[in-house]
């Protein structure tokens, strides 16, 4: 008898689809993995070159083999999916887009892990469709919004803005150095496929640009409506998160109805990719209770 073994990588989990929802009419890209029941949607940040792979290769295997379906959304404007200038709210965009895909896949439910924008867009999909939402997990995001404690914009939105407007290699630096805790984790293989990434896709960059210079809050405050939210969430902060700082982590606990919160110390704005092992532990052992 053989044992067939699957490795599950990008390629082998993109998908294309169309979706038609809303304003929307355009191709999204994602990543579909295992066969669970119960799905997983991951929702990735906003940062240059990202992805929903980028921000969660090491988040997919450990759900599937939990026995979750993985879905790796890529928002419109980001890596293979349509650009898309936004001039609205993002977080809204984003849930419209996930609206599209879930029901092209006929997925009526789904537990959502957003990782900063990706938390902002799983708020607004979960006040905007209440019973489609399973569990949450919102890591660096949730709402925007200023901060009580740090200047604001921060250094690594600055940062970001920069990278955006400016593409190079260095700029790519100074934004990873402030994104992570510990730098020497930041390889030369990872900077060479973010920045291909980033690359390949020039008109999601200067679509970017348009879309702050057309509405600079493209993700608003909705501190005021967070307590419509009944799902149980697990909030999840880098303690040295120099992008998001974790006092919006806290409105999300005081202002959520069921939201606990975990704080990574030695830990940026990538918690899912810092501590991966301890976070993917304790995230599927909060889906599973
Ligand atoms: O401006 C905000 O509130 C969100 C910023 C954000 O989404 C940054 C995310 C960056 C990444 O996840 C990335 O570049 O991979």
């Amino acid at each position: 008898m053989t044992t067939e073994t699957t490795t599950i990588t990008d390629a082998s989990t993109s998908r294309l689809v169309r979706i038609k929802e809303g304003d929307l009419d355009l191709q999204l890209h994602y990543n579909d993995a295992g066969e669970g029941e119960q799905t997983v949607v991951m929702l990735h940040g906003s940062g240059p070159g990202a992805s929903g792979w980028s921000n969660f290769h090491r988040n997919v295997e450990p759900f599937v083999s939990a026995g979750y379906r993985v879905i790796l959304m890529d928002a419109p404007g980001w890596s293979k999916s349509d650009p898309i200038v936004s001039t609205g709210s993002r977080s809204d965009l984003n849930a419209t887009a996930l609206k599209g895909l879930l029901d092209v896949l006929k997925i009526d439910k789904a537990h959502l892990i957003g990782n900063s924008m990706g938390g902002h867009s799983a708020v607004a999909f979960a006040l905007a469709n209440p019973s489609r939402v399973g569990k949450l997990v919102l890591m660096g995001g949730g709402t925007g919004g200023v901060s009580s404690f740090v200047p604001m914009p921060t250094e690594g939105i600055k940062l970001i803005g920069a990278l955006y407007r400016d593409p190079s290699i260095e700029n790519l630096k100074r934004m990873m150095s402030v994104f992570v805790y510990d730098t020497s984790a930041l390889t030369e293989d990872l900077f060479r496929l973010r920045l291909d990434n980033m690359l390949s896709r020039r008109e999601h960059l200067e679509n970017f640009v348009k879309s702050a210079a057309a509405n600079p809050k493209q993700f608003p405050d909705v501190g005021h409506r967070l307590g419509e939210i009944s799902a149980e969430t697990l909030v999840i902060w880098g303690r040295d998160d120099r992008f998001v700082p974790l006092d919006t982590g806290l409105r999300l606990v005081a202002g959520l109805q069921k939201a606990d919160l975990h704080v990574f110390s030695r830990c940026g704005h990538w918690a899912q990719w810092e501590h991966a092992e301890k976070f993917n532990r304790m995230v599927v052992e909060f889906l599973g209770r």
